[in-house]
Formats: C-alpha cells, sequence, structure tokens
C-alpha cells in the first residue's frame, strides 16, 4: 500500500517522514534492503500472526509494510504546472491514500509562505489544486464517454451521469470521494481522481499539545477523511532517541501514545483493508492486507503470481480458531481447516494455504 505525504511547503511533511523512516528502519526483520530516498517503509505489526507464527514453529515473522511516500510541497497553480506541479500530481495519482499535512503549530522561526499560520486557508490551497485537477481529468474523458451514452452503451450512461454529477460536487469545493462510483462503471477504464483517495489529516501542532484544531475536525467529519495531530518536528526528535528516552520524554510533555502510531493507524484504517496471514512450520510467517471483499484467488495474487495463475484450491482458517486447535492437523480433525475455491470471500483474519500447480 502506497500512501503520499502531502501539504503546502514548510508544513512538516519531510519530519514526519522522516520519523516514519526510522520507525521503518528499527523495525526488526525487514526484507527490504534498498529503500529509496522518499520511501518510508513502515512494517504494520499483527499479534493475531505474531501469536499463531509462534505456535506453528515459523522460521521468522514479515509484517506486510505501508510506504510513505515524501512528495515535496504542492503550491498554488500546481496543476498548472506551477513549482513541479504536474509531477508532483503524477506522484499523488500513483498512491492508494494521502496524508495530509497541515500547518497548525505557531513557531515563529518557521517561515510559512503565505505568511500566516491559517490552517482552514492551506487545507483549501491543497485541496483548491486537488479538485482542478481531477477537473481537466473528467473533461478530458467526458468527450468518449458522451458519443459511447449516445450510442446506446449503458455502462458509458452511468459513467456519464456520474462524471456530470462529480464536476458538480467538485466544483462547489467538495473532494469526489463523497460521490460513489456506480457499479456499472469499468473501474479500470474511468478516471482516477486524486480527491477520491482517501485522506488522513494531520495536523502538526504545537510540541505539548495534544488537542485536534476543532475546524480541521470538522473538516475532515464533513468530507469523509480521518484526522490525527501530532507535533512532526517532535516524532522527529524522538525517533533519534532509545526507546527509553523518549518513553520519558513523551511522559514530561503529556503526550501519551507514539504520534507516529497514531499516524500509521490512521492511514491504515482509511485503506479499507482485511488482513490474512501465510503460516507454516520451519517456514516464513508473513501478513498481507486485501480490499475488504476480495476473494482466495485475489489472495493467491497478492502471495504470488504464479501461484494464482496455478490455482487449484486454498485451505483457510480463521487465525484464533487455528490457534485454538494447536496446528494444522488438529484443526483438520476437528474440521476447522475448510476446503475453498477460488471465489470465497476472504474474511478478516484468515488463515491462508494455498494449493496451486506450478
Ligand atoms: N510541530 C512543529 N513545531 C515547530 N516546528 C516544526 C514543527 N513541525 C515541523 N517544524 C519545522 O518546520 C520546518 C519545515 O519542516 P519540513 O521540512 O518537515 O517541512 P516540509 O513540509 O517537508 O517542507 P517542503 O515542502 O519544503 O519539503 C522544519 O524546520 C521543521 O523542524
Ligand atoms: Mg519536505
Amino acid at each position: 500500500m502506497k500512501v503520499g505525504i502531502v501539504g503546502m511547503p514548510n508544513a512538516g511533511k519531510s519530519s514526519l517522514f522522516n520519523a516514519l523512516t526510522k520507525a521503518g528502519a528499527e523495525a526488526a526483520n525487514y526484507p527490504f534492503t534498498t529503500i529509496e530516498p522518499n520511501i518510508a517503509v513502515v512494517p504494520v505489526e499483527d499479534e493475531r500472526m505474531t501469536k499463531v507464527a509462534t505456535m506453528i514453529g515459523a522460521s521468522d515473522i514479515v509484517a506486510d509494510h505501508i510506504d510513505f511516500h515524501d512528495i515535496a510541497g504542492l503550491v498554488k497553480g500546481a496543476h498548472e504546472g506551477e513549482g513541479l506541479g504536474n509531477k508532483f500530481l503524477a506522484n499523488i495519482r500513483e498512491t492508494d491514500a494521502l496524508v495530509h499535512v497541515v500547518r497548525a503549530h505557531h513557531d515563529a522561526g518557521i517561515i510559512h509562505p503565505d505568511g500566516s499560520v491559517d490552517p482552514m486557508r492551506d487545507i483549501e490551497t491543497i485541496e483548491t489544486e486537488l479538485i482542478f485537477a481531477d477537473l481537466e481529468q473528467i473533461e478530458k474523458r467526458v468527450g468518449k464517454v458522451t458519443r459511447d451514452a449516445r450510442g446506446g452503451d449503458k455502462a458509458a450512461i452511468a459513467e456519464q451521469k456520474w462524471l456530470e454529477e462529480l464536476t458538480e460536487v467538485l466544483q462547489t469545493g467538495k473532494p469526489a470521494r463523497t460521490v460513489p462510483m456506480p457499479p456499472e462503471v469499468d473501474r479500470g477504464q474511468t478516471v482516477q481522481l486524486l480527491t477520491a483517495k482517501p485522506v488522513l489529516f494531520v495536523a502538526n501542532i504545537d510540541e505539548g499539545e495534544d488537542g485536534i484544531p476543532e475546524a480541521v475536525a470538522a473538516h475532515a467529519a464533513a468530507n469523509g477523511a480521518g484526522v490525527v495531530a501530532v507535533s512532526s518536528r517532535m516524532e522527529a526528535e524522538l525517533s533519534e532517541m532509545d526507546d527509553e528516552e523518549a518513553a520519558e520524554m513523551r511522559a514530561e510533555l503529556g503526550v501519551s501514545e507514539s504520534g507516529l502510531q497514531r499516524v500509521v493507524r490512521g492511514a491504515f484504517s482509511l485503506l479499507d483493508l482485511n488482513a490474512f496471514f501465510t503460516i507454516g512450520q520451519g517456514k516464513r510467517a508473513q501478513s498481507w492486507h486485501l480490499k475488504n471483499g476480495l476473494t482466495a484467488w485475489h489472495a493467491a495474487g497478492q502471495i504470488h503470481s504464479d501461484i494464482q495463475k496455478g490455482f487449484v484450491r486454498a485451505e483457510v482458517i480463521p487465525w484464533d480458531a487455528l490457534l485454538e486447535a494447536g496446528g494444522y492437523a488438529q484443526a483438520r480433525d476437528r474440521g476447522t481447516l475448510r476446503l475453498e475455491g477460488r471465489d470465497y470471500v476472504m474474511q478478516d483474519g484468515d488463515v491462508i494455504t494455498v494449493k496451486f500447480t506450478p
């Protein structure tokens, strides 16, 4: 899963990114050796997998990860190519969700590109750029869809209506996320809109503060977005310390939980994902994630394209049933280890073994 960090210049994106990079680099057992300089790879720990993997006797445990991409500051006019705008927008287009960092701290030593601290104005600036970029995408698409709709194509008729509605909503300053795509529309063919992506607002607050600015919270709620508050600078500083030192510092400042954890969890919960696990004795245990509603066949594809290609059937069991049984053989005896076909809809916490012909 790819998450893009966006926001105004100097909003605190790279500070947050650096903290995330440290969190990723410190996580033990990481199978990635080369990490691109603007991508922070952060594991999503899952206790359920750890428990089952320990019981089964897995050789090691590898958690699925979220990749956070540090994207340079967006400025007014980005959609017209202002300040490398188009390149940034292209970077954002490839992500599954956005973390939108908003300056809410009042450190007078940090320059604001517009001269004053105003979280709502900044949010509007960024959203306006994203909306303009979306309107351009729609404009490019509408001609073809209108022609097809005239020819009586049902999917095109639905899409045309949807694009019209989207245009209206975007023009009022609302994100595309608020207009659901009709089922007739071909997801792979139509516009990929930036404001349709899930968003987590990160209010970058003063050190020692804990609250989310009210206006930002209200805006998030009204637009189907998530919101957390952290001090990016403090998180960056804390990530440089060892655990004990960091805990002490947090206690001193009165911030309970790791702000980074809030960001990672917040971003993750945006994505509407189910976790599943592959766990075998003496083998690497691994966690994976799938969009809610996808099948065993999709799960196989995540593991390896060859496994998907040769899919025969899957053995599936909820993680807690496997733990309770005490092993695969015992679970088979109890009948809790089931055989499923490719269309089985994966459930959160399933442990799966795919049988395939190589
Ligand atoms: N909560 C905070 N309180 C005070 N200063 C902060 C806070 N968060 C970040 N800063 C400071 O703001 C400055 C800009 O931060 P940072 O480089 O992370 O911004 P950015 O969004 O990546 O900027 P750019 O768009 O130029 O890449 C840094 O000096 C950083 O230490
Ligand atoms: Mg930066």
